[in-house]
């Protein structure tokens, strides 16, 4: 019973609410979710506001907590003076209602503020608004751009998502809850104090003075290296993770054991900033300490003096002491809040930073979806430098019409895959536009670009997820048989069902771990095949496409991917030509300008770049027929 009853109060946040990305015309545009506020106050306020009511309920009931604290001490002087007026006959009959009355609070009062306090922060704010505060921060990230990610490291950011969510949560319940309890309790204090006895109110205001003043005092400290600390942990698992993700190339060749001292430096720096917060805390508590002793002392004696002059009862002195033993316990416990609530800060800061930063690579905010149903691709002008000044691409222009079949040739780094980047609006252009039938790309909204452009890399990463689910990713809706026959179209239909994965899991249901590691390069290649067919864009982009797949199976594939290119039109790019010679066009790009284009034997007939690139390949003999049998393969 008890269950669903707290059941119940989950359902009041929704963990999941954000702002829709959609415009009203229905149309997801990328980069326009409403930014969540750079400034660290307005993004706790921003995340505050959106449990308003349960937030204030906190607060009702953080004061409540206090109060019912105060009161039972104050009862506890009343019984003490009641039990000075009776005897143990006449007790009840004289003090029924102040016996009862306490009975009461204790019993009934207490448990229903405890309880009220527990489910608000337990079944209603700290499960669903903590990660809503994730939710809304992952989102954020996932808009933006693809250089975004190349920049950071994914374990940092993966700890900036999952330690703001928590640092939010906990400062925000702190403050409504512990933090406005303990004031609550410090205000019916003095003023319970000062019927007493008002000299205990002024030791007591002078108490909270010289709390206050520490706690102003040496808060920007604890704040300072809070954020630092948490800055040092989002670098330690940033580098855990990326010593993790690179396991191989760790084992390969650091055999002198660098990586540990990469990662052992992360934690040192974590270490110190741990330290420098540990020392301001230390300094803290040992402040609070004697002032704490000095606050009950004073009070102490101020008690007893009154009782000796008859001006304070004996359940006053009781009320008194009781009250400020007890606040000595809380200044203790809140310092160790307050230090909490400045960590939190720091930490909130510290993401804020990251979580909040506007997506640099947009949809325009009129962008339509792509209509691409020929496949013309237009460079125009197109210039392109990673954003240093020169180099890479320059002016470059280039027209493939519909369903032609284009081979990019060129040394590497000449520029090539940035072609392709382009295309599919990884990066903006810094020169020039591209057109998709007719349509600038940058006019158009990124998810509809690259719904109609089917992309085969040469390493193609997985997700940790089913072998369906990885072919399907592309087009989440596809019916059973349309994966199988994908799977067989990209002869992957042969190892499938071999799969197995340590949870028991076989063929299409087994998981193929992170990055799809436990596949071989051409299995693995062999799904991303399957899922380009699945996806069945008009547009097709093969980087590398075959380069992991042995000389059989890539033969057994090629009439397949003869298939999948008809149709439509294609930018293959290889570095073995044999693979793309046969293609209507060969591009061949220098030092990111196009130096020289036509068909395969036109080219070598040119007795270029291109030709020389062939010569290589093929032994350094160059015979007539090359074309012809490099068609046929
Ligand atoms: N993210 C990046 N930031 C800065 N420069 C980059 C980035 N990616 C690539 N470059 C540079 O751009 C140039 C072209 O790289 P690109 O990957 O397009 O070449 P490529 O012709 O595809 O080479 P390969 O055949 O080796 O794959 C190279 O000089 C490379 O160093």
């Amino acid at each position: 019973m008890m269950e669903r009853l707290l059941k119940r109060f989950e359902t009041i946040l929704d963990p999941f609410e954000d702002a829709d990305a959609k415009g009203p015309d229905g149309v997801y545009r990328s980069g326009h979710l409403a930014p969540l506020p750079a400034q660290t106050n307005a993004f706790i306020w921003h995340f505050a506001k959106q449990a308003k009511w349960p937030l204030i309920g906190l607060l009702i009931v953080g004061g409540l907590t206090g109060g019912i604290e105060a009161v039972l001490f104050t009862g506890v002087g009343w019984l003490v003076d009641a039990l000075n007026r009776s005897t143990p006959d006449t007790l009840l009959r004289d003090h029924f209602w102040l016996i009862a009355g306490l009975l009461f609070v204790t019993l009934v009062g207490r448990a229903l503020i405890l309880f009220a306090s527990s489910v608000l922060e337990e079944q209603v704010i700290s499960p669903s608004f903590y990660n809503r505060i994730r939710w809304q921060s992952y989102r954020r990230l996932m808009e933006q751009a693809y250089t975004f990610f190349q920049n950071d490291f994914a374990g940092r950011l993966a700890q900036k998502v999952q330690q703001v969510g928590m640092a939010t949560g906990d400062f925000i319940t702190t403050v409504l809850q512990t933090f406005w309890s303990f004031v609550t309790f410090i205000f019916l204090t003095i003023t319970i104090l000062g019927a007493i006895d008002w000299r205990m109110s002024l030791v007591l205001a002078l108490w909270v003075a010289g709390y206050a003043w520490i706690v102003y005092a040496l808060l920007p400290k604890i704040r300072r290296y809070g954020r630092a600390s948490a800055d040092a942990r989002s670098v330690v698992s940033g580098r855990v993770v990326d010593s993790f993700t690179n396991i191989l190339s760790v084992k390969l060749f650091d055999s002198s054991r660098r990586e540990d001292a990469f990662v052992k430096d992360g934690f040192t720096y974590l270490v110190d900033t741990t330290r420098q917060a540990t020392r301001a805390i230390t300094e803290v508590r040992t402040a609070v300490n004697i002032l704490n002793g000095l606050m009950m002392t004073g009070i102490g004696v101020i008690a007893v003096v009154g009782w000796q002059a008859g001006a304070t009862s004996a359940g006053g002195v009781a009320t008194a002491l009781g009250l400020v033993l007890r606040l000595n316990q809380m200044s203790g416990w809140m310092m160790f809040n307050i230090n909490g609530l400045v960590r939190n800060y720091g930490t909130i800061q510290d993401a804020v930073a990251t979580v909040t930063r506007l997506p640099t690579l947009v949809d325009s905010p009129e962008a339509r979806p792509l209509v691409a149903t020929r496949g013309a691709i237009r460079y125009d002008d197109v210039t392109f430098h990673y954003g240093k000044g020169s180099g890479v691409i320059s002016r470059l222009s280039l027209d493939i019409r519909p369903g032609e079949k284009v081979g990019l040739v060129g040394r590497s780094g000449a520029g090539k895959t940035t072609l392709v980047n382009l295309l599919l609006r990884l990066y903006d252009l810094e020169g020039g536009r591209i057109l998709i039938d007719g349509q600038d790309i940058a006019g158009v909204t990124q998810d509809s670009l690259r719904a109609a452009i089917g992309v085969v890399t040469q390493d193609t990463s997985l997700l940790h997820r089913s072998i369906r689910d990885n072919i399907a990713f592309g087009r989440p809706d596809a019916e059973d048989e349309d994966v199988l026959l994908a799977a067989e179209r990209a002869n992957a239909e042969g190892f499938i069902p071999t799969l197995r994965d340590p949870k028991g899991r076989t063929g299409y249901a087994a998981h193929v771990g992170e990055r799809g590691i436990k596949l071989s390069g051409g299995q693995r290649q062999r799904i991303a095949i399957a899922r380009v067919l699945l996806k069945d864009a008009p547009i097709l982009v093969l980087d590398e496409a075959t380069s992991a797949l042995d000389s059989e199976v890539e033969a057994a594939i090629q009439d397949n991917l003869t298939r999948m290119m008809a149709g439509k039109t294609v930018i293959a790019i290889a570095h073995r030509l044999s693979t793309i010679a046969a293609m209507d066009r060969l591009i061949v790009l220098d030092e990111g300008a196009i130096v020289e284009e036509g068909d395969h034997a036109t080219l070598l007939a040119m007795n270029g770049l291109y030709a020389s690139l062939w010569r290589r390949q093929s032994g350094g003999f160059l015979f007539s027929g090359d074309a012809e049998s490099a068609a046929a393969e």
